[in-house]
Formats: structure tokens, sequence, C-alpha cells
């Protein structure tokens, strides 16, 4: 059995205030504890939501950040720095860092790897663009995106990872793909990886969907087979929308 994993990502939003206060009531209210919720932050909210996330079981987790430990890279975070903060997940290769700053197959890969060297369990984002949908060729897309990032992981640390569907053309837009479209890609992400890996570690990795999920389709969404959470946007800014996505 695969323990559902709900991650509000909040991209470019809250001040260390304003996320004070959003965790504080997200921790006032009662949270399906058979749900993994998982806050992925900006980097100058992360310290202070891990103290405030202390002694719940609420996870936190990184949008992004550098492969190697140190060095001359202006403006980047380590694996290194991250796991000082003991932060759990880490998000790699958001179609947003694909789109906007040159995140690649290889940068991502090269970042999953450095994640798991230090324990921090990488959330790798993977979808089409809406041109790739309408052509037919989410599948070849999706089979290359996922194969590559995970390509010279040791196989024990597969495990670890968490896979996130986000056909592109449904992030922010309010289209959300259909469950049954969702779950048919997820099955195939998981047969890919099963083909290659074995199913023993396909079985285990979590695999979510992500764009423009919200209270309305969550149950729809988790309803399916293989799709075992969500990657949340919008939705994971509000207390209310997030608590009723945690207990779906
Ligand atoms: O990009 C997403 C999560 O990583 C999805 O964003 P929305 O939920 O706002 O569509």
């Amino acid at each position: 059995m695969r323990t559902p994993i709900i991650a509000g990502n909040w991209k470019m939003n809250k001040t260390v205030k304003e996320a004070l206060e959003l965790v504080k009531d997200i921790k006032k209210q009662e949270r399906n504890s058979n749900v993994e919720a998982v806050l992925c932050v900006p980097f100058t909210d992360l310290m202070e939501v891990k103290k405030e996330i202390d002694g719940t079981d609420i996870k936190l987790g990184a949008q992004n950040m550098h492969w190697e430990d140190s060095g001359a890279y202006t403006g980047e975070i380590s694996p290194l720095m991250l796991k000082e903060i003991d932060i759990d997940y880490v998000i790699i290769g958001h179609s947003e860092r694909r789109q906007y700053f040159n995140e690649t197959d290889e940068t991502v890969n090269k970042k999953a790897k450095a994640a798991l060297k230090y324990g921090i369990n990488p959330i790798i984002c993977v979808g089409e663009t809406l041109e790739e949908r309408e052509s037919g060729k989410e599948k070849e897309i999706v089979e290359r995106q996922v194969l590559k990032a995970i390509e010279g992981i040791e196989e024990k640390l597969l495990k670890n990872i968490v896979i996130a569907y986000e056909p592109i053309w449904a992030i922010g837009t309010g289209k959300t793909a259909s469950s049954k479209d969702a779950n048919d890609i997820i099955s195939f992400i998981r047969e890919i990886i099963g083909n290659k890996y074995g199913k023993d570690i396909s079985e285990k990795i979590r695999i979510q969907y992500g764009g423009s999920v919200k209270p309305a389709n969550i149950n729809e969404i988790m309803n399916e087979s293989d799709i075992d959470g969500a990657l949340v946007g919008g939705a994971s800014l509000k207390a209310k929308d997030f608590l009723k996505l945690i207990n779906f």
C-alpha cells in the first residue's frame, strides 16, 4: 500500500509572515493522518516553517536546488544547505523551471541524484505541453522525461522518489486532465518503470497528479487506481482548501 501524498507547491508566494499565518491555520484543524501532507515553500520560508511544524506530522519541502554541495554558483542553494534545515522533499524539474530557467532532463537527473545522496526525497515533475498532447506525443514525452530523470539512480533509492505528472496545459488554467486520462498516463509511467527496473520498485514509487487540483475534484482524482496524490499550486495557498485536499 502506498501512502497518499498531497503536496502544496506554494511557488513564489508567501512572505515569512504570511507563511506562518498559513501554517498556523493548517495546524489548527484536524488532518487525515493517513495522508502525508507536504508544504513546498520558498527558500526564505523554510527555517521558520520548519520551526512552526515541529512536533506535527506535516512534512517540509523546497521547490528547487542545485546539484553541487557548494561553489561559485551565485544565487543557488545546495542540497547540503537544505539538508541542514532537515527538509524531507524537494521539487525537481517543475515545468515552470523547465520553461523559464532552462531546466533540462540532464539537470533534473543531476538534482534528483544529489537530493537522494542527502536523504532528501525528490518530487520529480514531468508532463507534456498542449501542443504535444494535441499531436498525440504525450506518452513519448513523459517516457523520455521519466527515464532520463531516474537514469543511473541506485535501485535501492528509487522507492524514495515521487513523480508528479503535471500536464503543462492543466497548470493554473483551471483545466484539469480528466481523472481517467491522468490515471492512464500515471499507469503508463508505472509500467515503463516496471519494465526497466522491475515491478517491485514500480509498485513502491508514488506518482501524483498536478494541474488545477482543488477541493471540487480531489475525490475523483484520488479514486483512480494509480494516482497516489496531488501536487497542488493555487489551492495550497489557502488553509481551508488545502485541508479539504488532505482530508479528501
Ligand atoms: O504547478 C502546479 C503544482 O506544482 C499546479 O498548479 P495549480 O494547482 O495552480 O494548477
